[in-house]
């Protein structure tokens, strides 16, 4: 048995292994979960293809990042649509030493020896080509396709009817904190949106212990201009979104019904929120403010520790020291979901602020974090890198 297949039973057999169980208690002192350390004493044989779809645009080349450090994972898949035919480092001149396959439209590619595909395509384009994969394939989608439980929902929210409706009862949210469980045995994950990935981490614990209000949750979310995609829009023209801020979508933005969905989940029952996504000049980053009225009783102090218990183990979600406030830098590149509570001057009231990269823990590094757990391995595999600074 080779390192990597003995690696993956010993994640996926419950800890049947008496070295990881011993390797299991000596973390378990530990504040964060640290299996990785499991996975850096194995030899790395990256003999686990996998495809990206959408590789030419800005979640794909992140997702190229990632897994050129990850072990096990290599892509031996990459597609575009208009630039297919191209190599990476002319669409990338950054990846230009890099050993990858050229860019091939989808129905030219060859998904023989991939074992998972990550969609990074524009929304409503997983849900055209899903069918005619093979059923063998994991897919993380990165696309809003698969969010929404309800299709109704999904066809007044984005115009259109759903094209592969029976397969959005299969997939599985893919906010990793939250439903690791149900992710572990998924063939199809769908990724979170970056505006609800840095608004549910929050909230939910603070809704599952009825904290905070149900009806009663302002959010204002700022995002850097990467958040729209590499395509060329006029809106996002150097001259449209430098040295002036815009919100946009004020009420309509399709990320509600996705955001009211896992909140509502969270407290059973129905949810509404005021939601302001704002456009910043800056190319990467996410930071969420949100306003919440607390449960009779509850004080501020309490969001705060309630949090910091919910997620103590975890490696990605942090909550700050006191007074500290989450800023988009201090997350820039790495998964991390910094998150604070401040009490408001409204008595009452607690402001809850949380930062990400759009790019990472927004995108593709949940995504990766998702496949790991889907494959069986620990899910920090190639994520534990340190944010890029300054
Ligand atoms: N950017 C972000 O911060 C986040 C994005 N997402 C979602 O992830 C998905 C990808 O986003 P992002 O990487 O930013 O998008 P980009 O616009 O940067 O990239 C889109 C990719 O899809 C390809 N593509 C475009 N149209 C088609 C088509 N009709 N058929 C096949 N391939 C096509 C493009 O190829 P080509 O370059 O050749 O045109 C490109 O590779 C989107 O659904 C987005 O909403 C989710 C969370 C955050
Ligand atoms: C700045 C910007 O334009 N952001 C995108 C959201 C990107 C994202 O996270 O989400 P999706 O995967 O749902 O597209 C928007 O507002 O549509």
């Amino acid at each position: 048995m080779n390192s990597m297949v003995s690696l993956r039973s010993v994640f996926m057999d419950g800890g049947c292994n008496s070295r990881f169980q011993d390797k299991q208690k000596m973390l378990k002192a530990r504040k964060k979960p640290v299996k990785v350390l499991a996975v850096s004493s194995q030899k790395a044989d990256k003999s686990i293809k996998v495809g990206i779809l959408g590789a030419s645009g800005y979640t794909g080349v992140e997702l190229i990042r990632f897994i050129a450090n990850h072990p096990y994972f290599s892509i031996s898949l990459m597609t575009a649509d208009r630039k297919a035919g191209q190599s990476i480092g002319s669409v990338f001149p950054h990846l230009i030493t890099q050993d990858l396959p050229d860019l091939v439209a989808i129905k030219d590619a060859d998904f023989s020896n991939v074992e998972a595909v990550f969609c990074c395509l524009p929304h409503g384009t997983t849900q055209e080509i899903i069918n005619g994969l093979s059923t063998r394939l994991k897919i993380v989608d990165l696309s809003a396709d698969f969010r929404l439980q309800d299709v109704h929902e999904y066809a007044e929210w984005y115009g259109q009817p759903h094209k592969a409706s029976e397969l959005q009862k299969e997939a599985v949210y893919g906010l990793t904190e939250i439903y690791r469980n149900k992710i572990q045995s998924a063939r199809l994950v769908a990724n979170p949106g970056c505006y609800p990935t840095s608004i549910l981490l929050p909230l939910v614990p603070l809704l599952k212990d009825s904290l905070i209000e149900l009806q009663d949750i302002v959010i204002v979310s700022n995002s850097g201009v990467s958040g729209a995609g590499r395509s060329a829009k006029e809106a996002n023209l150097y001259t449209e979104v430098s040295e002036g801020i815009f919100s946009y979508g004020i009420t309509r933005h399709r990320h509600v019904p996705e955001i009211e969905q896992e909140l509502s989940d969270a407290a059973n029952s129905k949810v509404t929120v005021s939601f302001t996504p704002t456009l910043m000049p800056m190319s990467r980053g996410m930071q969420s403010t949100i306003n919440v009225k607390m449960a009779p009783g509850v004080l501020v102090e309490d969001l705060k520790q309630h949090l910091k218990k919910f997620y103590e183990k975890e490696e990605f979600v942090v909550v700050l020291p006191d007074g500290q406030a989450p800023h988009t830098k201090y997350v820039q590149g790495s998964n991390g979901c910094h998150i604070n509570v401040f009490p408001d001057r409204i008595p009452g009231r607690a402001i809850i602020i949380s930062a990400i990269d759009n790019l990472v823990k927004g995108a593709s590094g949940q995504a990766l974090q998702n496949l790991n757990l889907m494959m069986g391995f620990p899910e920090n595999t190639g994520l534990s890198c340190m944010p890029l600074f300054p």
